[in-house]
C-alpha cells in the first residue's frame, strides 16, 4: 500500500503542553500538535520544524523523537506514517495563524473529547516520556476498528 510520511510536534513546558485548534483542512475542529507533510529533499526532522514554525511561529532548537504511528483507513490504500516529536527547547511564543489557534493545556486537562480518537491511547506514553510505536485502523474519521501500541526501549 502507499505510505504518506507526516509529522506531529508538541511544544512542552513542565506540567503543560501546547495544542492548536485546526482551523481548516484535515482534522479541522480538533485540537492537535503541529505538523504536516514532509517535502522532497527535506529530512523528517526539518519538515517537522518547518511545519511548527509555519503553523504557530515557534522555532524548535531541538526535537525529541516521541513515537511512530501508522494509520490505516478502511477502503483507502494510503497509510499515514506519522512521526511524533516533542520539544522543550524552543524560541518565540506561539501565535495564531490561518491554520492553527494555539493554546496551552495542563497535562491533566488535555481535551481528548475535541481531539482525534487515537490521542487518548498514546498521549499517556508521550506525557510519561516513553517512546512508543502504534497502529490504528479507522473506519471514517471517528471509529477505531483495530489498534496496537508498544513501548520502545532505547535501541
Ligand atoms: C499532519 N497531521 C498530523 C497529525 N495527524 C494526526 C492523525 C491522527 N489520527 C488519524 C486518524 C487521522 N491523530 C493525530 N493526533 N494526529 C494527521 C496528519
Amino acid at each position: 500500500a502507499m505510505k504518506k510520511v507526516l509529522t506531529l510536534v508538541f511544544v512542552r513546558e513542565p506540567g503543560r503542553i501546547l495544542l492548536g485548534m485546526k482551523k481548516r483542512g484535515f482534522g479541522q475542529g480538533r485540537w492537535n500538535g503541529f505538523g504536516g507533510k514532509v517535502e522532497k529533499g527535506e529530512s523528517i526532522t526539518d519538515g517537522a520544524k518547518r511545519e511548527l514554525l509555519e503553523e504557530c511561529g515557534v522555532t524548535a532548537k531541538s526535537l525529541n523523537e516521541v513515537g511512530l504511528i501508522n494509520f490505516e483507513f478502511v477502503g483507502d490504500p494510503v497509510i499515514l506514517e506519522v512521526h511524533v516529536f516533542d520539544t522543550w527547547d524552543y524560541m518565540n511564543s506561539p501565535v495564531e495563524t490561518e491554520e492553527m489557534r494555539p493554546q496551552w493545556y495542563g497535562e491533566k486537562e488535555v481535551p481528548f473529547g475535541e481531539m482525534w480518537p487515537d490521542d487518548e491511547y498514546w498521549f499517556p506514553h508521550m506525557l510519561n516520556g516513553k517512546k512508543f510505536e502504534a497502529y490504528y485502523k479507522f473506519e471514517g474519521m471517528d471509529k477505531i476498528l483495530d489498534s496496537w501500541i508498544k513501548e520502545k526501549t532505547e535501541q
